[in-house]
């Protein structure tokens, strides 16, 4: 099979496979961008197998960097973009069941795409377009299939993390998985406990953010591989209604965190340590916490202008996702971001005095100066006061002269 208009990335990579070429070894695509383009979607990067080995890569080019060197990688970098270039190779001795223990150079691009997990990703692409495939993977493409390169038991004994790919493609091809590979699956669950919590995550977010989510979802829970990651094993029941309830992907990494904090019901110090244990990024945290806190509101139908202001509309919109996901009570985002854009206010700073101005009113820097700004900002928000000086300095007048 050929494919007569390549996509402009790899247009754009040629140069490179056309170097490794001239100089006499053989150089090809593979990976998800060729099972990508295939498919017609959109690819992400590009991935170079060769024969010929890292050394030899790195003689070729002017500016490479070794990024996985010990397992044949090198980046090549070509006008800004930078271009893993991986040599043929074979893998032995996973002792860890993740990374090979030694991987073993070869020169044969057959014997490198037998070590792939799925025949989907193990085609090769040349730059004329012809796509070389030993393995049948053209045939589970079109008939939507998802199957291991030859023996599954040997594929998920080799790399664990395997079966969460597996679920996260079905969801995001919307593929079924071959009936062998599934058993591979049921028999290698227990594995998964031996790979990093964060790598599993990767994978289910990603089965998130796919368009087919309950179809990743019915495998996961099918198969008990569940069971076999700690932070999702008690929730049977609520992955089980997520299963049946999810319409399509979530829009981002935000609102899956979102969603699973609702549903799992956790609490702010839950989702902190989990988050923490899953090593975000404290902004990721901070959104998780107020969009679920607005979910609730959502869910309880008491979303109040405070709530609003302090949720912001970015936020708003993937709690009122999120609760449409789940069938809660939810606004149209409209209605929410209309009640929003409303409001007098959206940040301390469009207040209509500012500290100075209390203090030129007489009022002396300090907690008080803080408290008063904090009880104006609430007012306006609520509109209990005009956003107008006059109003707000009487106002913060007349509140630490009540206080005092
Ligand atoms: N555990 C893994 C990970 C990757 N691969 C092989 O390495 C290729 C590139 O892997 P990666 O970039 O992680 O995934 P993609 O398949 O490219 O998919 P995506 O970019 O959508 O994550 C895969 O296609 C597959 O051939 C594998 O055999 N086993």
């Amino acid at each position: 099979m050929k494919i007569e208009t390549l996509p402009e990335e790899f247009i754009k990579a040629r140069p490179i496979i056309d170097t490794i070429e001239a100089a006499g070894y053989a150089a090809y695509y593979v990976g998800g961008s060729v099972r990508d383009t295939l498919l017609g979607l959109p690819i992400h990067d590009v991935d170079i197998a060769t024969s010929a080995y890292p050394e030899e890569v790195k003689a070729l080019f002017k500016r490479t960097v070794d990024t996985g060197i010990e397992h044949g990688t090198v980046m090549i970098l070509d006008h800004g973009t930078g271009y893993e270039t991986t040599t043929f190779r074979t893998e032995s001795g996973y002792q860890d069941y993740r990374r090979p223990d030694s991987v073993k150079f070869v020169r044969s691009l057959k014997e490198d795409l037998n070590r792939r997990d799925f025949t989907i990703n193990a085609l090769a692409l040349k730059t004329d377009g012809t796509i070389i495939d030993y393995f049948d993977g053209l045939t589970d493409l079109a008939e939507h299939r998802i199957k291991a390169v030859g023996d599954p038991e040997k594929r998920f004994n080799e790399d664990a993390l395997r079966m969460m790919r597996a679920v996260r493609f079905a969801s995001q091809l919307n593929f079924e998985i071959d009936p062998e590979t599934i058993e591979g699956i049921k028999h290698h669950g227990p594995l998964l406990t031996k790979i990093a919590v964060e790598r599993i995550h990767v994978e289910f977010v990603k089965m998130l953010l796919g368009q087919w989510p309950s179809k990743g979802l019915d495998v996961f829970m099918a198969t008990g591989l569940y069971q076999y990651c700690p932070d999702f094993k008690a929730y049977q029941e609520q992955l089980n209604h997520l299963r049946d309830q999810l319409k399509r992907g979530l829009s981002n990494e935000t609102a899956v965190w979102t969603l699973l904090a609702s549903v799992f019901d956790l609490s702010w110090k839950q989702v902190n340590q989990l988050l923490k244990d899953w090593k975000s990024a404290n902004q990721l945290i901070e959104d998780v916490q107020v969009a679920t806190q607005a979910v609730s509101a959502i869910s309880n139908h008491s979303v109040d202008d405070w709530l609003l202001y302090q949720t912001g509309s970015e936020l708003l919109t993937i709690a009122n996702e999120v609760a449409q996901q789940l069938d809660v009570f939810a606004y149209e985002t409209p209605d929410l971001l209309n009640r929003y854009q409303v409001l007098q206010i959206h940040s301390k700073k469009e207040l209509a005095v500012s500290g100075q101005d209390l203090m030129s009113a007489g009022i002396k820097p300090g907690p008080q100066l803080g408290q008063a700004l904090s009880f104006l900002e609430r007012q306006v928000v609520e509109n209990h006061l005009n956003n107008q000086t006059q109003e707000l300095l009487s106002a913060a007048i007349k509140f630490l002269n009540e206080k005092a």
